[in-house]
């Protein structure tokens, strides 16, 4: 008999006919404890999980007595309580490398979108409001060759660097738990504590995943640290950025703009103080949201679940101690 999965994201057809071969799926629309409650007989079965976005704690955990394996179709994992999954053994599986260079694409638009004024400008532009020659107050600012520091120097801050040292010729500081010293030669980069890259930076790229070391790392105090001159994105988690204080500090002029592709609250609503402000680019998450990459992430997940639930996991897990 084939293992019984929950499919909370709808996949493309090749790869959720790839998933009916190998598993007997019951395909949900979003895992939300509503749905745990009206499915809660195919969730008593279940002995895989796939899909994105949706708390997977102890409580959920409850209501899956036979799971085995989750298969999230994200690189990001902090929706997950790994110390509960590690209890009761159950594999976590991810969707890093696939999507890494992608993301990186991201953030380099978010770098020249908010330092070159590209949205604000367009939107002049559409709004019929150019009507002679564009003015200092108008001007935007230069990013090549000026001062990228880069928070979390793993895959996606180091294909960020790749950009920005050999495409822009900027200096590259970085902080991250420890000094990388391929990531020195390579790109001419320097380690430095947190508060020596706020402060001298032009641009503070944040590729951190959300944990309690991150939570708010960067608040109020923080963001006084930086230049005036200087330019935050945000391509991690919404909550490693105390929201609150960023509005104050772009609204009174303490840093030059933000470039946010991640809220604290997704969708972010339309009564955020950020969508007031001229100097914030904000995008709806979608650092790896092109065609192919979404791709490659779907079909990442379902073969990591395959791999997972055959005892086959070679790669892309995040607690392997749950295998031996
Ligand atoms: N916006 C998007 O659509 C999008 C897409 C993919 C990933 N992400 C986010 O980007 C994160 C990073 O992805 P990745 O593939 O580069 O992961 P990664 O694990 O390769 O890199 C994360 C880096 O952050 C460092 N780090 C962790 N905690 C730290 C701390 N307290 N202080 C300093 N450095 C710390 C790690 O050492 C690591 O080098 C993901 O966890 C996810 O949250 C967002
Ligand atoms: O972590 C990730 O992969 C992205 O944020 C997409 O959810």
């Amino acid at each position: 008999m084939k293992p019984a999965i929950i499919l909370y994201k709808t996949l493309p057809d090749d790869l959720r006919q790839r998933l009916d071969e190998h598993f007997s799926v019951t395909e949900i629309n979003g895992l939300t404890p509503e749905n745990v409650e009206k499915y809660a007989d195919a969730f008593q079965q279940a002995e895989g999980l796939l899909g994105t976005g949706g708390k997977v704690d102890a409580t959920l955990l409850a209501a899956a007595p036979k799971l085995r394996a989750a298969s999230t179709v994200s690189v990001g994992y902090d929706n997950f309580d790994v110390e509960a999954l590690n209890q009761r053994g159950v594999v976590l599986m991810h969707t890093p490398t696939v999507l890494t260079e992608t993301v990186a694409d991201t953030m380099m638009a978010l770098v020249l979108a908010s330092a070159r004024r590209v949205v604000e400008l367009a939107e002049l532009v559409k709004a019929g409001g150019w009507t002679g020659s564009i003015g200092p107050d108008l001007f935007a600012t230069d990013v090549h060759h000026k001062k990228m520091g880069i928070l979390g120097m793993g895959r996606i801050g180091m294909a960020l660097a790749q950009r920005a040292h050999f495409g822009f010729g900027m200096d590259i500081l970085y902080h991250a738990r420890k000094p990388h010293p391929e990531v020195d030669s390579r790109y001419n980069a320097r380690y430095t504590d947190l508060e020596a890259l706020l402060r001298e930076s032009d641009f503070v790229c944040i590729s951190l995943p959300l944990t309690e070391q991150t939570h708010h790392l960067i608040g109020r105090e923080q963001l006084t640290m930086m230049k005036k001159s200087a330019i935050l994105i945000n391509a991690g988690r919404g909550p490693v950025v105390d929201e609150p204080a960023l509005i104050e500090a772009l609204k009174q002029g303490e840093i030059y703009a933000a470039g946010l592709d991640v809220f604290e609250k997704e969708p972010l609503p339309a009564s955020s103080g950020l969508l007031a402000l001229p100097n914030v680019v904000a995008l709806p998450h979608v650092g790896s949201a092109t065609h192919e990459t979404r791709y490659g992430m779907a079909r990442d997940a379902v073969d990591n679940l395959i791999a997972a639930l055959s005892g086959k996991v070679e790669k892309n897990c995040v607690n392997p101690q749950v295998l031996k």
